[in-house]
């Protein structure tokens, strides 16, 4: 059994103020919700507000990125031991804006993936396919060689540890969604990779599904039985969206 996820990743909004306001609307909202992971990924600046303000709370911290590497002289770069030291228990790796503007490859993404189980955070590894990749069908190779690739450094025993996130490109942000057939089609593909790599975690990796998600669209999408739960972006900035997303069954 996949316990499910729903994690906000807030990308470059939120201030420590605004967080602690977004934070007294959702905490209350979502408190009594069992059976499932809730986590919320600010931007470094307001994890150490956010993380005091969960403790004691159901919700999860994470970050959205990290350098692979313990300490050093790395300007400008966050170490898996920082985020530790403030109790993340998630980090997003290789979104694709990272990858987009940032210049990551599936390179950095396998040593930071490496990198975050050796320090005790749960990567969550994203992939996914642009619009052109789509309509030129290559959705399902650029995804294996993102999988391939970007796990190559782990051993299949560390698979049952992290969690994949399909975030297919043009559904970031543009408010075109996948459809839950679509989404379910990539991620019982991506298991099937999955198998291939680590027979035995396998159908115990958590694959979420990314790109638009809503109050509107979430219960369909955890209807799929391949797709564990949601990576969620606008929709996580406001309290009453994303406690909705939260509590999928009642939508
Ligand atoms: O990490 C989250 C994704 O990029 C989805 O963002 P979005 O929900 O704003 O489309």
């Amino acid at each position: 059994m996949r316990i499910p996820i729903l994690a906000g990743n807030w990308k470059m909004y939120m201030t420590p103020r605004e967080s602690q306001d977004m934070l007294a609307q959702f905490l209350p909202l979502v408190e009594a919700v069992a059976s499932r992971e809730i986590v919320l990924c600010p931007p470094y600046t307001a994890l150490s507000a956010v993380g005091e303000l969960l403790q004691g709370s159901p919700v999860k911290l994470g970050a959205q990125n990290m350098y692979p590497a313990q300490e050093g002289a790395y300007t400008g770069e966050i170490s898996p031991k920082m985020l530790q030291a403030l109790q993340c228990n998630y980090v997003i790796i290789g979104h694709s804006e990272r990858r987009q503007y940032f210049g990551e490859s599936d390179t950095s993404v396998a040593e930071k993936t490496k990198a975050a189980l050796e320090n005790g955070l749960t990567p969550i590894v994203c992939v996914g396919e642009t619009l052109e990749q789509r309509e030129e069908g290559l959705t399902e190779p650029v995804i294996e060689i993102q999988i391939r690739r970007g796990l190559a450094s782990i051993t299949a025993t560390q698979y049952e540890a992290i969690v994949i996130a399909y975030e297919p490109v043009w559904a970031i942000g543009t408010g075109r969604t996948a459809s839950p057939e679509d989404a379910q089609h990539v991620c019982a593909f991506i298991r099937t990779i999955l198998a291939s790599l680590a027979p035995a975690e396998a159908q115990k990796v958590r694959i979420l599904y990314g790109g638009s998600v809503k109050p509107e669209n979430i219960k369909e999408l955890m209807n799929q039985p391949d797709i564990d739960g949601a990576l969620v972006g606008g929709a996580s900035l406001q309290a009453e969206s994303f406690s909705r997303i939260v509590r999928f069954e009642e939508q």
